[in-house]
């Protein structure tokens, strides 16, 4: 499996007479993991819904490996790039296993029917998202979490070399919200991923895109991007940011309103890159030739 790059530029997007998102560009090289976040209602979800085709553009384009992806063939596009979303279309009657073989179909013509290959990386998409043992399990009946690492496996399944996730640590447990975004980092796959958590986003993320009212409000390594004052401005919140002295990882602390007073800014001074040996080296896309600035790195395996 390959990566691919995915060059979002200048998207507008409409509902009606509402505004979602407004001029939005975002990048992301070949095995980038970039993170989307930003407040509740500040457009995460329809940027993501927007690079997916579900909500076309008004105006700009979302280019992957060069091509127009609103242009592109539904099938080709899906052998690329696939979504693991909020609100899946219920496949409640089916198996854990088959709505993973799901995935399979942008590789099959129609009544083709599974193959040996296809039952092994089904195999091997449940056991990264650590649900073998859901396999039988009618997939209605399963809790959120669970779930959510089926949804995963039946994204993995399909092989894409652009992963579109929104939320994808909705609803699991800190072990397996770790365990996803592990398996992100590790996949040479390239992922844009909305994000709630700044601190898993500042650890799993090699650049993050910070959304308010439904344009970019800051974007960078997340070093640069996590700041006390942008929390402030974006999220109304007072925190604190340190280097995280075992991860090389910005931390952030939150302090509720009432202990907020006094809560000053705390800058560890040396960088991420020196602590944990991250290496950054600097993009800039190959479709439209803007810079992403530095930062790709991968934390040790
Ligand atoms: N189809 C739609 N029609 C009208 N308004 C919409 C539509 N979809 C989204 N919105 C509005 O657009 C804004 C952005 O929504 P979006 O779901 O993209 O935000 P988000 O950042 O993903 O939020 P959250 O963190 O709560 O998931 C919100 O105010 C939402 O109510």
């Amino acid at each position: 499996m390959s990566a691919t790059e995915l060059c979002v530029e200048g998207l507008t997007v409409t509902a009606g007479a509402h505004r979602l998102i407004h001029d939005v560009s975002v990048n992301a090289a070949p095995g980038e993991v970039v993170g989307v976040v930003g407040p509740n209602g500040s457009g995460k979800s329809s940027l993501l819904r927007t690079v997916y085709r579900v909500l076309r553009p008004d105006t700009g384009r979302v280019i992957v490996d060069g091509a127009d992806a609103w242009q592109l063939p539904v099938r080709r596009l899906a052998r690329t790039l696939a979504a693991v979303v909020q609100e899946p279309g219920a496949d409640f009657d089916l198996v854990v296993r088959d709505v993973v073989a799901m995935g399979r179909t942008p590789h099959k013509r129609l009544l083709d029917g599974d193959t040996a290959e296809d039952t092994r990386l089904v195999d091997s998409a449940l056991a990264r998202v650590d649900a073998t043992e859901l396999s039988d399990r009618p997939f209605g009946r399963l809790s959120g979490g669970e779930r959510q690492r089926v949804l995963i496996a039946r994204a993995l399944a399909q092989q894409p070399t652009l992963l579109v996730l929104d939320e994808p640590t909705n609803h699991l447990d800190i072990r397996h919200q770790m365990q996803v975004l592990g398996l992100l980092r590790r996949l040479p796959t390239t992922a844009l991923v909305a994000l709630h958590d700044l601190n898993l986003a500042a650890y799993y993320c090699d650049r993050l895109y910070v959304l308010r009212d439904g344009a970019v409000a800051a974007s960078g390594p997340p070093r640069e991007v996590l700041t006390a004052r942008l929390l402030a401005e974006v999220y109304g919140v007072t925190g604190e940011v340190t280097l995280h002295p075992r991860t090389g990882a910005p931390h952030v602390t939150f302090f509720p309103e009432e202990t907020a007073s006094g809560g000053d800014v705390v800058v560890a001074e040396k960088p991420a890159a020196a602590i944990d040996g991250r290496q950054s080296e600097p993009w800039s896309c190959g479709a439209c030739g803007e810079g992403a600035g530095a930062g790709r790195s991968r934390p040790p395996s």
